[in-house]
């Protein structure tokens, strides 16, 4: 994962917007193009510290220092492993133990007198012998660090460990010390709580739970168990942490599993029809927080778990009135093509209800044709023909590739009945071969409502613009 400065920049504005108080914005001794992004988001003149990754090194800081950042998060091996392979140095050799020491607090000087707040951070500190690492962070505020960090470098703690070690450490140690877990046993996110209940004084976490390996503490989860679970003001906008993991997700290329709490697709979406029974009534029967909380919505979907409750809600949600017997029938419709595997989509039970209580409608958005080209070297361009509300539309668009181009044009063509956004695109090749039957379904959203819908044809570029048309058609 590489991120321009552009989207460095997207990031760390929306970050701050946030509410989060230090943004490590990289490390500056990586290259000349990530020093100018890091550069560049020191000079925005956000309210949160900018700050960069460092190794025990001068040259390290004096880079840091080209980038104009407030802080540096330097980075120090702790346990005798890493002290062994990065440094050669042996911390139970009295001269070698005193040398790591001696060259940790000297960095740590170095950065603090040319004007660096100082975050001086142990490596592997879960690894480390607990009486060396106490003498590293002693000698990191001998040498004026401000701030310490405790590394769970390959996620070896678990929660009871680390809320006893920062019962030691939080408030002994000499300076706030900050929690840095990473996921490698998937507990990143459970261990950093347990450093904040114990007096961490910072977290470091990141949006979507990203990371090196497995990833880190996921800030959104960690803010709101801390919110939730344990009644904390932590001063973060927790409404817009769904935007926020929408756009890192899509700078980063990482997509967001659907059962990823809070953020996933599928949080704070019902289908069981069990549940929707009772979540009509009182929607805390099974939802722990209001999906507002994190900027989301609530979403009842339909499939071949659907109930009653489910069906009356999306007949309402469409405005139709369906009387027992219809209402039945839309039941029965919607369990055989749950029963078939798929996903009921709103366009779909749009399509049922219509044709079961025999309404026609005319699409307001209607194909007429459309062309799209990809090579190499050429640029993907795409050509649509709509009619939209009866007005013939001509639009041509280049785009990432001849689906993206083929979106954009039609984005183009209905810009008259106002802005429809593309939230979600998945695609399916439901049959085997270069010939399959490729389904794309998308979630779509007009004015803050959602719907999703579907196309299904063997040529992907076909399938997707008859998904969207659909999806359309449900929001205008
Ligand atoms: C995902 C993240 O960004 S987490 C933060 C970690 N950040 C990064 O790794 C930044 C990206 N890294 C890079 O671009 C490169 O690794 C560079 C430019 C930093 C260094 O590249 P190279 O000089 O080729 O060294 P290489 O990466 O092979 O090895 C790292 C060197 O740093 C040394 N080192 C690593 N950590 C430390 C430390 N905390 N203090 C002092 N030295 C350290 C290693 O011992 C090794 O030194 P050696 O080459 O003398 O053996
Ligand atoms: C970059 C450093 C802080 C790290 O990821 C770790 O040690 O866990």
């Amino acid at each position: 994962m590489a991120l321009s400065t552009d989207d460095k920049i997207k990031i760390a504005t929306a970050l701050d917007d946030l509410g989060v108080h230090v943004i490590e914005a990289g490390s500056a001794v990586t290259s000349a193009g990530e020093r100018a992004a890091i550069k560049a988001v020191a000079g925005l003149g956000l309210n949160a510290e900018i700050c960069s990754y460092c190794r025990m090194r001068t040259d390290d800081i004096d880079l840091a220092l080209e980038c104009d950042v407030d802080s540096v998060h330097l980075v120090v091996p702790s346990s005798n492993l890493h002290i062994e392979t990065k440094l050669k140095k042996d911390i139970f050799d009295q001269k070698d133990r005193e040398d790591v020491l001696q060259m940790a607090g000297s960095v740590a000087e170095y950065a603090k007198s040319h004007g660096l707040i100082v975050e001086f951070s142990a490596e592997d500190a879960s690894r480390a012998d607990f009486k060396f690492l106490k003498d590293l962070y002693a000698s990191g505020v001998a040498h004026g660090a401000d701030r310490l960090c405790y590394c769970d470098t390959v996620g070896m703690l678990t929660p009871e460990k680390t809320f006893n070690i920062f019962s030691e450490l939080a408030f002994s140690a000499g300076a706030p010390v900050s929690v840095h877990c990473h996921n490698d046993f998937g507990l990143a996110v459970a261990n950093t709580v347990a450093a904040f209940r114990a007096g961490a004084a910072e977290g470091h976490l990141t949006i979507n739970g990203i990371g090196e390996r497995s990833g880190n503490a996921a800030l959104e989860e960690v803010i709101v168990q801390l919110e939730h679970l344990y009644g904390a003001d932590t001063g973060i906008k927790t409404e817009n942490l769904y935007q926020v993991s929408r756009l890192v997700s899509k700078l980063t290329n990482i997509p967001v599993s659907p059962n990823k709490a809070l953020i996933g697709g599928n949080s704070f979406t019902h289908e069981a029809g069990i549940h929707v029974h009772d979540l009509v009534k009182n929607t805390a029967s099974y939802e722990p927080i209001s999906p507002e909380f994190v900027g989301r919505t609530r979403r009842v979907v339909l499939g071949k778990h659907a109930g009653a409750s489910s069906i009356e809600l999306a007949l309402t949600e469409l405005k139709l009135d369906a009387n027992d017997v219809q209402k039945q029938e839309i039941f029965k419709r919607v369990k055989e093509m749950g029963d078939k595997g798929l996903r009921v989509t709103d366009a779909d039970l749009q399509t049922i209800a219509e044709s079961v209580l025999e309404i026609h409608c005319e699409p307001t958005v209607k194909l007429k044709s459309f062309s799209a080209v990809s090579g190499r070297p050429s640029i993907p361009m795409a050509s649509v023909i709509l009619e939209v509300n009866g007005k013939e539309e001509v639009c041509v668009d280049t785009g990432d590739g001849p689906v993206d181009a083929a979106i954009r044009a039609i984005q183009r063509a209905v810009s008259s009945v106002g802005d429809i956004g593309l939230e979600e695109y998945h695609v399916d090749a439901i049959t085997g071969g270069t010939d399959a039957l490729v389904e794309v379904t998308v979630k779509m959203s007009k004015d803050g409502k959602v719907v999703t819908a579907r196309g299904a044809r063997t040529d992907i570029i076909e399938a997707s613009v008859e998904a969207v048309i659909n999806g359309m058609n449900r929001l205008v």
